[in-house]
């Protein structure tokens, strides 16, 4: 890992290229054995839309959402436990996150072409003492952050594959979004496409 200082944007700490190819390499291998032991599955939203990303977890919860909300819950939606979150991941988040417990919950976003994620706030977990922490990898994405009021400015980036964004202290809750992706921006994932991990303390 490349532990350069951070670029800070908006309270937002930007760690670009943090990862290198070998690492970024073991880290799709372990993500691949998670959605081998728990799919990948299509989200909806409360409001019954289909989310155009498709996810999974890792960890001892699991975030999801259909039609009776947004929720961290023990099991994945087709009932088996969630596979342990990799130490690759775990090594990130206890280079990165500045804290000394770790986290429950890796959740694994898949961006296949045409997929994004509207602006949000994280916050269905029980404490934003902890901060959020960002992986990316593969195909370029077009990250939006805001403030934690919606609708106000907002200032966007180029993740690419490697970078790590951690989202703590003022940034915890503010709004951010992925516009869009540059599809096939990044040989990492053979199909193309991005993989983003957020690695979160629930409780
Ligand atoms: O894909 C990203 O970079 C952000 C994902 C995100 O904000 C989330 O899963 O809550
Ligand atoms: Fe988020």
């Amino acid at each position: 890992m490349n532990l350069a200082t951070p670029l800070k944007i908006r309270g937002f700490d930007v760690f670009q290229e943090l990862l290198s190819r070998s690492e970024q390499e073991e880290l799709v291998a372990d993500i691949r054995a998670i959605a081998e032991a728990a799919p990948m599955f299509a989200p909806v939203t409360p409001g019954g839309r289909k989310m155009s990303v498709k996810m999974t977890s890792g960890g001892a919860l699991g975030w999801v959402t259909d039609r009776s909300g947004y929720r961290y819950q023990a099991q994945h939606p087709d009932g088996m436990d969630w596979p342990p979150i990799p130490a690759s991941v775990l090594a990130i988040w206890e280079a990165v996150s500045g804290v000394s417990r770790a986290p429950d919950c890796c959740l694994v976003n898949f961006y296949g072409e045409g997929a994004k994620m509207g602006m949000h706030q994280d916050k269905d977990e029980g404490n934003f003492d902890w901060p959020v922490v960002s992986v990316s990898l593969g195909d370029e994405a077009l990250f939006r952050m805001g403030s934690v009021e919606r609708g106000g400015s907002t200032e966007s980036l180029w993740l690419k594959s490697g970078d790590v964004v951690v989202m703590g202290g003022s940034a915890r809750l503010a709004y951010h979004g992925v516009d869009k992706i540059r599809f096939g921006s990044s040989t990492l994932l053979p199909k193309g496409g991005r993989i983003n991990l957020t690695l979160r303390a629930v409780e």
